[in-house]
């Protein structure tokens, strides 16, 4: 089957079947066609339907090609007419053919359809039709995060965003059209930029020079802050690994440039398939030579005194949770569907698109495909880490899915808690609910692992400068602990004005948030319980929207920890830490993919790290 009749395929899937467009064509197994292709024929055709749309009628094309159907015809036509290599068919392919005899008519059909819109050139169009599509996301920045592994801010200010003008709120950023950056105050090697600007396209985004990545998902690896010091880092819940390729960017960053980097950061992750993408990750960003990744192992499941990890000083946790919370099931992008034998200058702009749509050989009824349609319904609906979503339909079982996770996302944390050179953790999620959030973090310092090894919360005037001074934090009802608990978190959500946003985008959410823990430099001090000297961690909560930010959705939670001191640590007795994620989280309360990662792998087993 051709790239497009494929695409055509996962276009035409009935909303019924849920998910999105991202998790459509990478859950899909059987294409034929490079995934990454198909994503990107797919959703540029569909920013660009609504001016194909007009172009494909008003050339009358489907009344002469009776054989295209029109997700096809809008297929085609969009790569005749902006792919730069035009139809990825050979010329002789009758689908080919069926486009290009009509060649004049499409082409002068677009310059009309590019007048009527007041765009002198396509690139002026291209921009007006990005704007259009991105709608609600538009109002935000495009966050970017300048990977030092492969260049510097500098580098970059001189290259990719030469002819960009500086502002210096990032609220202009959004506003203003074409080429806007602004430099951000918080997060070191971060810009955001206009989201019109395809900044995909430029070679140091290409080249993993460039790596788009939210800023409240830069927090947690920000605030863990690895120094040289603290020796090697764990990432426990590390695919696609946007994280830990930030957190071996600090690595690297300081050692000298002529030295070698003796630290480690070590990536867990749990999903194989996964663990692919964050090999990829890895590689791009040129974070291979400091990353030993494990695939498909379960952190949980490390042993924290082999000698492997004697030396761990960091960890960061983003452990899975239930995602963005209550959004709109708007994940599909809208698809403006050409009407078959529409007569010459009548088109109906406003028409149902799927009413015409009549069924062809090889393509699917489109008539209950989610693109172009109705408005959908607000729903409660959890998305989990590869944006599948589950439709929660009481607030029981909200309630119990929200505990089984959170009692995950503890089991974490303690397990953090049994490294023996452990200063500091970070702890995030991308949740909305104070159940994954503070009220782990709270919960968590109160086990007795965590009183027993001296963890305490990073207090707010402990945390590095950027975040210590970023004003969104925790919120003291839902923090139990108080105010003090409340302000050490960090939260983030796409409502409160700095540019910030989630994951997806998704309309309906809102409130979304999620807290950080982080601890901060440890001292030695006396245990409250035994009295004996303890090294001493601290905990801060912050709350951040999240990182996938392309067609984001969800927010994130980050906690940490940190412990210094070079007192005799005691070993621990207590068993906390021996928590059986599978048993403890029962049948119903985690998602998908945390079941899928489980299928068929040993998890028992220690993988070891591959180079
Ligand atoms: C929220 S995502 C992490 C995102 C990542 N930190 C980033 O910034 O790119 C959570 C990941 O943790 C993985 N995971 C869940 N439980 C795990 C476990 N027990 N051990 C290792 N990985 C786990 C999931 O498969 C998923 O890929």
């Amino acid at each position: 089957m051709s790239l497009y009749h494929e695409t055509a395929d996962v276009l035409s899937v009935p909303a019924s079947a849920g998910g999105n467009l991202r998790t459509r064509i990478f859950g899909k197994k059987d294409l034929k066609s490079p995934q990454q292709q198909v994503y990107a024929l797919a959703l540029e055709t569909c920013k660009w339907s609504l001016v194909l749309r007009e172009v494909i009628e008003n050339a009358e094309l489907l009344r002469h090609e009776r054989k295209l159907s029109p997700i096809l015809a809008l297929l085609l036509v969009h790569d005749f007419l902006l792919a730069k290599k035009g139809i990825a068919l050979p010329a002789s392919h009758g689908l080919r053919i069926s486009i290009e005899r009509h060649k004049a008519r499409l082409t002068s059909e677009l310059t009309r359809a590019r007048l009527r819109r007041k765009a002198g050139s396509i690139d002026a169009l291209r921009e007006q039709v990005t704007v259009e599509f991105l709608g609600e996301t538009a109002q935000y920045p495009r966050w970017v995060r300048v990977n030092t592994l492969k260049t510097t801010l500098d580098d970059q200010l001189e290259s990719t965003f030469k002819d960009f003008t500086r502002v210096f709120e990032v609220k202009d950023v959004a506003r203003a059209p074409g080429k806007v950056l602004y430099i951000d105050g918080h997060i070191p090697n971060l810009v955001a930029i206009s989201p019109s600007f395809e900044i995909t396209k430029m070679p140091a985004y290409i080249s993993g020079a460039l790596i788009l990545q939210d800023k409240a998902s830069c927090f947690p690896a920000y605030l863990l802050d690895p120094r040289a010091e603290d020796g090697d880092v764990i990432d426990s819940c590390a695919a696609p690994g946007n994280k830990t390729t930030h957190l071996a960017a600090i690595v690297r960053s300081r050692v000298a440039e002529t030295e070698q980097c003796t630290q480690t950061v070590y990536a867990f992750e749990k999903d194989k398939h996964r663990a692919r993408t964050l090999e990829k990750m890895v590689k791009l960003a040129g974070a291979k030579d400091i990353t030993k990744m494990s695939f498909g192992q379960d952190f949980l499941k490390v042993d924290p005194n082999a000698d492997m990890f004697r030396n761990v000083g960091c960890l960061l946790l983003d452990p899975s949770c239930s995602g963005s919370g209550i959004v709109g099931r708007d994940s599909m992008p809208t698809i403006h569907l050409p009407q078959q034998e529409q007569p010459r200058g009548t088109s109906k702009k406003s028409l149902p698109d799927t009413t015409t749509n009549r069924k062809r050989k090889r393509e699917p009824d489109t008539s209950n495909a989610t693109p172009t349609t109705t408005p959908q319904q607000q729903q409660q609906v959890l998305v989990d880490d590869d944006g599948q979503e589950t439709t929660v339909s009481s607030e029981e079982e909200l309630k119990a899915r929200l505990e089984a996770l959170s009692y995950f996302q503890q089991s974490l944390l303690e397990h953090a808690f049994h490294f023996p050179a452990a200063r500091r953790i970070t702890y995030s999620t991308c949740s909305v609910h104070a159940e994954e959030n503070e009220q782990v973090v709270f919960r968590v310092l109160k086990s007795f692992v965590a009183r027993m090894r001296g963890w305490r919360l990073l207090k707010r005037e402990e945390q590095v400068r950027g975040l210590r001074e970023w004003p969104v934090r925790g919120v003291p009802e839902a923090s139990e602990g108080g105010g003090e608990l409340a302000d050490a978190c960090i939260r983030a959500h796409k409502d409160d004005g700095r540019g910030v946003m989630g994951r997806r985008g998704r309309g309906g959410g809102g409130e979304g948030e999620g807290p950080w823990v982080r601890d901060e430099e440890g001292r030695i001090v006396r245990d409250s319980i035994t009295g004996m000297p303890r090294l001493k961690r601290r905990i801060s909560p912050v709350k951040i929207d999240d990182p996938d930010q392309e067609l984001g959705d969800g927010r994130s939670i980050t906690a940490g920890v940190e412990r210094r001191g070079d007192g005799e640590e005691e070993e621990d007795s207590d068993s906390d830490s021996d928590f059986d994620f599978d048993d403890s989280m029962g049948g119903s309360g985690f998602t998908e993919e945390d079941r899928e990662g489980e299928e068929g792998e040993e998890q028992d087993e220690w993988s070891g790290f591959g180079d």
